[in-house]
């Protein structure tokens, strides 16, 4: 009827069984999608949803990554370009091909809007030189790689040992070497190609350019020996701190590079050096006051989430905590100190046991070594002992540092009273502060002497770096 009105008059017999069969083929045609399409798309489809569940589950013990290798390439340098000046009644205008721009270098920033080393990836490079453009445009220095790092990540240069190449492998054909090395630095004029034989009574201007590029790799390759190479190795502990890991290459010259009395044309440039190649090891080392060390279910957590403004998880089983976390004590007059919270250690850790103790880097750094121990335990003494030797066998005269131990859980009291008496003896010299961490009893008194402590070693450490700074300049 649509049709109808559409050509403004009746439809002829013929035309209505033409437009029945479209509409049946239109009909089957779409039932055939319905009943194909299910099945060639959700098989992937679901499983693609189902993986991403799973995988989600797996990776949550995953995310917070503090070690990486890293590889880092400075960019290349851009091209120098062959180009000679064209004007209208100058027949032959001198060069002016642009030289290449400089490689971008890579940065590293330590930012402390960053907690993990997770986003870093294996490697990054910065951008490479923009080539060099005709009339005398030099081309623009490649952009460079920043990379931003958590506050207290160290910086290691590695050496990887050279592979030795066996002289088997080695290809002999040394002329398609000599030609693959030619095509690497040159770049020619359009359907010019030097010419390689020495014409008898001639110069040969490409041999001449040659020999000039030979000598600067020479010098280079001096510079490389006898300059002191520093070997990176530093700690950004310190917010926007920056440090060049590499260098990017230099860019080619232009063909002018090349213009002597008696080449005035030279039809040839270079090609841009290769950037850096270096690799690093990125370790994070959490920079907290106060780092928690204790057994598994001493309640570290639950002291965490009752004295700061960090929620982690806290439960009755064993490792609970499989990551690092850092939570701020805020106190009325806005002064802040920071508390790291880290997995439990068991005896044994130092030979991988339970979790092993490489998560101990996030309290070494500590101005103060916390022990939460267990009260409502049969022999918190002992765990403390087995606290201190793995600590020690983390890193000899840790134990050294200034601590203090919380004798949590003291709310069940049938057996923390006498512990905690038995504890302080052991202790010796280490003051204990009895706790309820889930109860929140006596966390004002223990956040009191967290901040005297704290606030006496941090003007402690402004007066040492005043020293070593008076020292420098003295020196
Ligand atoms: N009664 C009592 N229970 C507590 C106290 N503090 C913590 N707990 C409980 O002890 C259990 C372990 O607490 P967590 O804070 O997860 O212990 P953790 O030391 O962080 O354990 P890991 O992360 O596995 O090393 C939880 O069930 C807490 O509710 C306390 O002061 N009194
Ligand atoms: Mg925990």
């Amino acid at each position: 009827m649509f049709l109808s009105k559409l050509i403004q008059r009746p439809l002829a017999s013929s035309e209505v069984r033409l437009l029945w069969s479209c509409r049946a083929t239109f009909h089957t045609t779409t039932r055939c999608l319905d009943q194909d399409q299910p099945q060639k798309r959700s098989p992937s489809s679901v499983n693609y949803k189902l993986r991403g569940k799973a995988s989600q589950k797996k990776r949550i013990g995953r995310q917070f990554i503090d070690f990486v290798r890293f590889t880092a390439r400075g960019g290349d340098g851009g091209d120098g370009c062959v180009s000679f000046h064209r004007e209208k009644y100058l027949a032959k205008g001198p060069p002016n091909g642009g030289n290449g721009g400089r490689g971008g270098n890579v940065i590293i920033k330590s930012s402390s809007d960053e907690t993990t080393l997770r986003y870093m990836g294996s490697g990054g490079s910065a951008k490479r030189g923009q080539n060099g453009l005709g009339g005398g445009r030099h081309g623009m220095m490649g952009e460079n790689l920043v990379i931003r790092v958590p506050v207290g990540t160290v910086v290691r240069q590695v050496f990887r040992d050279k592979k030795e190449v066996d002289p088997e492998d080695e290809p002999e054909d040394e002329e398609a070497l000599a030609q693959q090395a030619r095509e690497n630095r040159w770049v020619y004029f359009p359907r010019t190609e030097p010419n390689q034989t020495v014409i008898e009574g001639k110069k040969n201007f490409f041999r001449q350019a040659e020999r000039v590029m030979d000598e600067e790799d020479k010098y280079l390759r001096w510079r490389a020996r006898t300059e002191q190479q520093t070997v990176i190795d530093v700690d950004l502990n310190e917010p926007d701190q920056e440090l060049v890991l590499c260098t990017g290459g230099s860019g080619g010259y232009g063909n002018p590079y090349f213009l002597t009395t008696d080449n005035r044309s030279p039809k040839f440039a270079t090609r841009g050096r290769k950037g850096e190649i270096r690799e690093f090891e990125l370790e994070l080392k959490t920079i907290a006051d106060i780092g928690l060390v204790g057994l598994p279910n001493a309640g570290k957590s639950t002291l965490l989430g009752a004295i700061s403004n960090a929620h982690p998880k806290q439960a009755s089983y064993a490792f609970t905590t499989l990551h690092p976390f850092v939570g701020t004590v805020d106190y009325v007059d806005d002064y802040q100190l920071t508390v790291a919270d880290i997995p439990g250690l068991i005896q044994g850790a130092h030979r991988n046991v339970g979790l092993g103790h490489a998560f101990l880097r996030h309290v070494e750094r500590a101005k103060i070594l916390v022990y939460v121990i267990d009260l409502s335990g049969e022999t918190p003494w002992e765990d403390l002992k087995v606290l201190q030797s793995e600590l020690e066998a983390y890193r000899p005269g840790l134990t050294k540092r200034q601590s203090l131990i919380i004798g949590n859980k003291a709310d069940r009291v049938t057996t923390a009273r006498e512990n905690l008496t038995r504890l302080q003896a052991e202790a010796k010299d280490i003051p204990v502060i009895p706790v309820s961490a889930r109860y929140e009893k006596n966390i004002l008194k223990l956040t009191s002497v967290l901040r005297k402590e704290v606030e006496r070693l941090r003007v402690e450490d402004i007066e040492r770096k005043r020293k070593e700074l008076e020292d420098d300049e003295d020196m």
